[in-house]
């Protein structure tokens, strides 16, 4: 059975905005254009430039515009009466009727009434709740323009941020089957109207949608979540309440390697307690034996983040083995590894071809995670030096050099920003530095020091544009920025991952 077809009639997504990847942001109003609207109409296809910053559109004001490019959460922006919407669920080149939902300070939000002009890209999602749920933004967009979309978008993003108009940027690389290639589900499990569902609230409602059957999760995880929560409903396990802070199990998190099919239950709890916990053990793995570790993670705070410093095994492994290519990875519960096993491989070609090593460079790979990239990296190169700030994902990294047999690569615990400005000082010179930060960026104090160490070559791997155009803008004054090449890493998102390569300017 192919993974597209195991999805059929269960075909749900859940939020990546919470999964640390993916797209899922937060959605205004109904994706149907279901033509009902009110108001006064207001028609106007004013292009970008001139175009007023103040928004003087009023709530529940219909507007018809042509979209004219995409945002970074995959919504259609254009321009009514002169001023920016924003409307989610729009194609460019569309003509639509949006009706005013907020109005912020440069830009409008509209929610999509009709499509008077469809665009030749518009296509209809496959998924069941994709109305309703915010994990993916783009399944209403044929693949190949979310391919190009995702190129124009750091084209954008670099000719605004860094001022470089002719930016060199490549075609997306994007996958063959754009379904099922996620290794991790993260999803809340909850009490609604007195069942259990692992789901998610929709943005501005009480209506819980059952995402446990996700289109772009790998089916086992999705297979995991759901036996979790049917077993959670058996044994009538305390759910956590966020209102009032009570209650026991949290969060369902399922990952699963895909080359060696190990895979990993973590059950995310508010306090050590967890009532049937032997139970709900046993139940799991007798209906699941593909199981290879069950763990449980303690998370007391009244947080939005998914994990608690304390993790304890429950049964099997404490963490569960992958390959990518030769280099072989073991990953605890907490520690970050790229979601899209597919892609990686492709992304960290780009990285090493970008780095240009002889055999003879001594490499950094900051922001290293479980130490992915400078494995990738270490045959080729005299040194690699990683560091995270995630101390069991640097002792995953330290373990991965093992089982790789690796013994040119070092990492340490400690913010990127610090450990370089040490290494610089004890005389470390790099020729190659590789950065792949979350979603905010470089710290100022990194770039700095990026500045005045001055590598050769930097790679930048990225997984927002705009925080990669604000960076190179920055990192320009001693660099050139020779290529960028956009990978696609989460299909049916707006989500962009690129590698930008930048090349040291000789003086
Ligand atoms: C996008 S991930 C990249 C991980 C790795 N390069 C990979 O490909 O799997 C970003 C990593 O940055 C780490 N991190 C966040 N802030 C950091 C900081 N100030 N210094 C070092 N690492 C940091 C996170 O723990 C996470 O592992």
């Amino acid at each position: 059975m192919s993974k597209r077809q195991s999805y059929q009639g269960s075909g749900n997504r859940e939020k990546a905005k919470r999964q640390g990847g993916g797209a899922g942001q937060g959605r205004t109003g109904s994706r149907r254009p279901d033509g009902a609207g009110r108001g006064q109409s207001v028609r106007s296809d004013s292009p970008a430039k001139g175009a007023s910053a103040g928004i003087r559109l009023q709530l529940g004001q219909l507007v018809e515009f042509e979209v004219k490019r995409m945002g970074i959460n995959g919504e259609g922006i254009g321009y009514a009466d002169r001023q920016v919407v924003f409307v989610p669920d729009a194609l460019p080149g569309e003509l639509v009727a949006a009706e005013i939902v907020k109005v912020e300070q440069k830009h409008a939000v509209g929610r999509l009434v009709k499509i008077l002009k469809k665009s030749p890209s518009r296509v209809q999602p496959p998924c069941p709740v994709y109305a309703e749920c915010g994990g993916c933004t783009l399944q209403h967009m044929s693949y190949e323009a979310q391919l190009e979309m995702k190129r124009e978008l750091v084209r954008e993003s670099l000719a605004r941020y860094a001022g470089l108009r002719q930016a060199p940027v490549e075609r997306t690389v994007g996958m063959r089957d754009p379904w099922g290639y996620r290794n991790k589900a993260q999803l809340p499990i909850v009490e609604h109207r007195g069942e259990v569902v692992v789901g998610l609230f929709q943005a501005g409602s009480h209506q819980i949608v059952d995402v446990s059957g996700c289109a772009v999760q790998h089916p086992l995880t999705n297979r995991i979540v759901q036996e979790v929560r049917d077993i959670a409903r058996e044994l009538g396990i305390s759910l956590y309440q966020e209102k009032v802070h009570k209650g026991e199990l949290r969060t369902v998190v399922a990952r699963v390697g895909f080359e060696t099919g190990e895979c990993q239950l973590t059950l995310v709890t508010r306090t050590r307690e967890l009532s049937h916990r032997q139970e709900l053990v046993k139940r799991i793995v007798e209906r699941v034996p593909e199981i290879t570790s069950i763990m449980q993670n303690v998370n007391p705070a009244r947080t939005s983040l998914i994990f608690g410093d304390e993790t304890i095994p429950l049964w099997g492994a404490a963490s569960i083995s992958e390959r990518l290519g030769d280099v072989h990875f073991s990953l605890s519960p907490r520690a970050f590894f790229q979601l899209n096993p597919e892609q990686t491989p492709k992304l960290y070609n780009l990285v090493a071809e970008a780095a240009e090593l002889t055999g003879n460079e001594v490499v950094v790979d900051a922001y290293c995670g479980v130490g992915t990239i400078g494995l990738w990296l270490a045959p080729q190169a005299k040194e690699v030096h990683g560091m995270d700030i995630v101390p069991e994902a640097i002792a995953d990294a330290k373990r991965n050099a093992e089982k790789s047999g690796v013994d040119n690569a070092r990492f340490v615990v400690g913010a990127a920003e610090k450990i370089l400005v040490e290494w610089m000082k004890k005389g470390l010179r790099p020729d190659v530095v590789v950065v792949d930060p979350p979603r905010t960026g470089l710290h100022q104090d990194l770039i700095q020091a990026l500045l005045k160490t001055a590598p050769k070559r930097i790679v930048y791997v990225s997984c927002n544009p705009s925080t990669l155009g604000k960076d190179c803008g920055q990192l320009l004054k001693n660099y050139e920025v020779k290529k960028v090449t956009p990978v696609d890493m989460f299909p049916q998102t707006a989500h962009v991952e690129s590698c930008a390569v930048l090349v040291r300017k000789e003086k």
